[in-house]
């Protein structure tokens, strides 16, 4: 197809009609909302201070509780801190795993007021072990502790299926490393490489356990496609090159129609016809069974199958299919993780709040931010491998945590906000603000006691190593936020391995579901993330309306360009005027055919027609 851009080429600005109101001139008592009976108390105006701020949201009917004001809270005398970091200090010793709260600054008086409600809590796990409906706008079950303890399953058939899958997948795993499973036409003779294909909860575990534990030469080397983009695509793609050809190809999706990773896929399929190579021999599919890309996969005669269950959410899937083959290919023990997250569950199913870390985190959650998600969550691991640990967490608790409506319907707008990367790397960019800005956070330090593996440490000043600069700036940063009031949670673990790994992705999965409870909110599902899906395939539909009306007008004797109001117009959509701009913008930009003539800074004064009429298309 011929194509021209016209003037709405890349160097074109595209500028706003009107200058934006400013922010500053906003004002609280100017925004009109439609107000039911629990907005009402939420609008009825803004809220003054933290206590405030969660007696409205108690009031609008969620579970959280006024907590006191929390200056006095914070203990600045070194030997009282000293006891309280004593009196409150968790240890797990077979994990090696230490979580100091501390830094903190909860009093016993909440402590004490929050037990009857973390008894709740607790009640409401462990019938969701036993097989409840715990997410009941889906009327399903919530399993994921049962994948590292198969014998909790509530039936004999749960526990049949999870180490069913757990066999398979090291069998395949094994047969794939040792070339025993060969792709066709490999120079290599073997599978070297691994291409994930998968989105959100199907590539953020994988991802994350991929920088943390992945040895230095995997068996098999793992990259990921994660997003719709098409460079992004190309990039992997071209990354690979010739090893496309010894590249097992893994598609990860629950519900098997997620569109990014469709596309994904689709584009994967397209390199290995260029490359005259067969996508079957080397594809591998997990997904719940009969999914549109399960029956795609079993049709086409897949390399292989892995089954996703349908008690298991996206972003609890890393000690699922989702997680552990990707693991296991790497050469990660996949066992081990399984391990660390079964001790974690045992740990965390204590009813003696004290002595579950897991209920600790909660409570610290609930008292840092108010119980309405006040202060954001930093997460800070001081160590590269741990990088994608806080955006791994940020999928876990923010599609859990944020919510609009509480269990009983009342519109409460949960969440707690995650972000960070790693220390000290941070200390240069944002800690800046941390220390002396905007008081809106509170941090999470995951320390890693062992430096590097024994036999490989020296002492690049006298008596003192890379490590003890790393640790050095871990204290300090969390001393120094300290004196400032900054609040700090610290996790320890001996080093990161896959007992370790799995240990943590089990201690958070549980403070998560605890904090739901607290806050009573529902934390499998995830609505809202639909409404962004659905206004997705909105503008397809409405881009495929464009390019028929366009067709038509291009197809004319003389051909007849159009302005964006006429093609609004013919569309029968002149509410959509300004997506049909950006539509023939973002078309124009990419050679679609489209020819605009005129000034993308000036959306008014463009015509458009294509390039090349086709009598026989239909695009709608
Ligand atoms: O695994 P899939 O069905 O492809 O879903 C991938 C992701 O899709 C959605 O965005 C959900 O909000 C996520 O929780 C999920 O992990």
């Amino acid at each position: 197809m011929a194509s021209i851009s016209g003037v709405c080429s890349p160097s074109s600005t595209l500028r706003p009609c009107r200058s934006l109101l400013p922010l500053k001139s906003l004002r609280w008592d100017a925004i009109s909302l439609p107000i039911g009976p629990s907005d009402r108390l939420r609008h009825a105006r803004p809220p003054q201070s933290i206590a405030d701020l969660s007696r409205s949201t108690a009031a609008g009917g969620a579970a959280a509780e006024p907590v006191e004001k929390k200056a006095g809270a914070i203990e600045k005398d070194p030997i009282n801190l000293w006891h309280r970091y004593v009196d409150w200090l968790y240890q797990h010793k077979e994990l090696g795993l230490y979580l100091d709260v501390s830094r903190i600054g909860f009093t016993d008086e909440f402590f004490e007021r929050m037990e009857p409600r973390l008894q709740k809590a607790f009640r409401a796990m462990q019938e969701l072990e036993k097989g409840a409906i715990a997410n009941p706008d889906e009327g399903r079950m919530v399993g994921h502790y049962w994948l590292r303890n198969p014998k909790l399953a509530p039936k004999s058939f749960l526990v049949l299926q999870i180490e069913k899958t757990l066999d398979a997948i090291c069998r395949f795993a094994d047969e794939i490393i040792s070339a025993k499973i060969k792709p066709p036409s490999s120079p290599a003779g073997r599978f070297t490489q691994v291409l994930s294909v998968g989105i959100g909860g199907s590539a953020l575990g994988p991802q994350f356990v991929a920088e943390a534990l992945a040895p230095d030469n995997p068996p098999l080397k793992i990259r990921f496609i994660d997003n719709t983009d098409p460079a992004g695509i190309d990039h992997q793609i071209a990354q690979l090159g010739p090893e496309l050809a010894s590249t097992l190809v893994i598609v990860i999706s629950k519900s098997g129609g997620t569109p990014e990773t469709r596309n994904g896929l689709l584009e994967v399929q397209k390199a290995f016809r260029e490359a005259g190579l067969n996508f079957s021999k080397q594809g591998v599919a997990i997904t719940q069974e009969n999914s549109l890309l399960d029956n795609a996969a079993r049709i086409e005669g897949w390399l292989a199958r892995f089954p996703m269950f349908d008690w298991v959410g996206g972003r609890t899937s890393e000690m699922s299919a989702v997680g552990l083959l990707p693991a296991a290919l790497q050469g990660i023990d996949i066992k081990e993780m399984l391990a660390g997250a079964s001790l974690m569950d045992e740990a965390t199913r204590t009813t003696v709040v004290k002595n579950n870390p897991a209920a600790l985190l909660a409570l610290c959650w609930y008292w840092a931010s108010d119980g309405v998600g006040s202060k954001d969550m930093v997460v800070l691991p001081y160590k590269d491998s741990m990088l994608l640990f806080s955006r791994y967490l940020q999928q876990l608790v923010m599609e859990s945590l944020g919510k609009e409506f509480d269990l009983d319907g009342n519109r409460v707008n949960q969440g707690l906000t995650v972000y960070g990367n790693k220390g000290s790397t941070d200390q240069h960019a944002y800690i800046q603000q941390l220390r002396e800005g905007v008081h809106n956070f509170f941090v999470t330090f995951i320390e890693v006691l062992r430096d590097r593996p024994p036999g490989h440490d020296w002492e690049l000043e006298p008596g003192v190593t890379c490590g003890d600069y790393l640790f050095g700036m871990l204290q300090g940063t969390r001393s120094a936020l300290y004196a400032n009031n900054r609040e700090s949670i610290s996790v320890t673990v001996q080093e990161v391995n896959p007992r370790s790994v799995g240990a943590l992705i089990a201690l958070y999965e549980r403070a998560v579901g605890i904090y739901a409870s607290l806050v009573n909110i529902n934390a499998y599902h995830q609505p809202g993330v639909e409404a962004g899906k659905k206004a997705a395939a909105e503008v397809l539909a409405l881009q495929k309306r464009v390019l028929a009306v366009l067709n038509e007008a291009s197809c004319k004797e003389p051909v007849e360009p159009l302005t964006i109001d006429e093609i609004a117009d013919r569309c029968h959509a002149p509410e959509e005027i300004e997506m049909i701009y950006k539509i023939v913008a973002h078309m124009a930009a990419n050679d679609r055919a489209i020819i605009a003539e005129g000034s993308c800074g000036s959306p008014r004064s463009i015509k458009v027609f294509l390039g090349e009429c086709n009598v026989d298309e239909l695009y709608v």
